[in-house]
């Protein structure tokens, strides 16, 4: 690899002090992993070229929010054309759906997705209206399966979930397989909707079928008003995956570890958090755990997927199911608990569970309440 090798994206930050969104031309070098930035419009040099070991050219993507120095930076736009050409053809977008009945399949689900190479920008669970399931699928209005399709889909929530990747589209849909669970099963066992799938109308999944359909697919899903989510504040208790086990992957055995444990999963986002939010989040441990800048720095770093997690007690079970804050002792005291087997340190230990039963409810209400909206 050529050591000038560098791609340019347009990223912007907000400013908080002076209320003021700025922008900047971020150029990522591979060879060391190293970032520049330039301030567009005072076209000074506002970072000199820096190490950043945690920067991975897969972040950069349009919509995505890097944490550059403790700044979170949102990329925006490619920065030339060399840069749209030969990492826009690695970053095609689609939409997929978990249908209600692969919802309990989501932790398989979102495994495979990451094991094909893609990355999830976006993810959300909701629940659709009747009008607006058949708006969605208009196009089959007329068709004798519509009135099924539509009861279908509202029979319960459903997982809208943004793919970015090279040939998303056509991989994506090549590895659901045919809009028919059986014709699936026929060509193989590994598709999904041969795994997860029953039939023509309960097929696990979706798939958008061209660049025209994603676009509008993915903006109905992320950026309307379309769908509620999911969350209901009752019996629950809050899980965040932290972005170090986002980034490694981890995320879909994590999430099929508390399915299988017997937790409900009621709602799902993921969650880009700036500095503020982060500070705000975890504001009781400030003062009392002396990693709470290091705890800030992690869930900075990169998109977090949070749960709500439901089950009777569920902030004292779901606690002691993640186990020792300290991966180190979760190995050797509780080796079957989520931090044993996901975490690698006492800051990077897989996930953050609500510690107190008073905070549960405020915890999911940050996420599904405050921040959704
Ligand atoms: N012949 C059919 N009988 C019953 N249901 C059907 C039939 N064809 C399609 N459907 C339902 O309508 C959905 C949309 O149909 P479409 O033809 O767009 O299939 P698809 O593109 O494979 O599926 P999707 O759009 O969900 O990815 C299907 O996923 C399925 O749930």
């Amino acid at each position: 690899m050529s050591t000038d090798e560098r791609y340019c994206f347009i990223g912007e930050w907000y400013d908080s002090q002076a209320s003021m969104t700025r922008t900047y031309q971020v150029l990522f070098y591979p060879s060391d992993n190293s970032i520049e930035m330039f301030d567009v419009k005072t076209r000074r040099t506002f970072l000199k070229r820096t190490k950043n070991e945690a920067a991975k050219l897969t972040d950069f993507f349009i919509g995505n929010t890097i944490n550059i120095f403790s700044r979170s930076i949102k990329i925006v736009d490619f920065g030339d054309a060399f840069t749209a050409r030969c990492i826009g053809r690695n970053q095609e977008r689609t939409l997929a759906i978990i249908k209600p009945d692969a919802i309990r399949n989501l932790g398989d689900i979102v495994s495979t997705i990451y094991e094909n190479g893609f990355t999830i920008a976006r993810m959300r669970m909701i629940k659709l209206s009747q009008n607006e399931i058949m708006y969605f699928y208009g196009e089959h209005k007329a068709k004798d399966f519509f009135p099924r399709l539509v009861e279908f889909m509202i029979s319960g929530p459903i997982v809208a979930i943004e793919l970015v990747g090279s040939d998303a589209i056509n991989r994506w849909r090549s590895i659901i397989g045919p809009t028919d669970s059986q014709k699936a099963k026929e060509q193989g066992s590994h598709l999904l909707r041969a795994r997860f799938g029953t039939d023509g109308t309960r097929n696990a999944l979706h798939g958008s079928d061209s660049a025209t359909s994603a676009q509008r697919e993915i903006s109905f899903f992320f950026g309307s008003k379309y769908g509620t989510n999911t969350a209901c504040y009752n019996d629950t208790t809050c899980c965040l995956i932290k972005p170090h086990a986002v980034a490694e992957g981890k995320a879909g055995q994590i999430i099929n570890a508390i399915l299988i444990a017997g937790f409900q999963i009621s709602a799902i986002g993921t969650y880009s958090l700036d500095k503020v939010n982060a500070e705000e989040f975890l504001e009781v441990y400030k003062g009392v755990v002396h990693e709470y800048p290091k705890m800030v720095e992690e869930l900075m770093s990169g998109a977090c997927i949070v749960l709500e997690v439901r089950s009777q007690n569920a902030q004292a079970v779901f606690r002691d199911f993640c186990g020792p804050a300290d991966p180190e002792i979760a190995r050797h005291i509780r080796p079957r608990t989520l931090r044993a087997l996901y975490g690698k340190d006492k800051v990077k230990n897989a996930v953050h569970c609500t510690d107190l039963a008073e905070d549960a409810t405020l915890e999911v209400e940050y996420f599904f309440r405050i921040l959704d909206n």
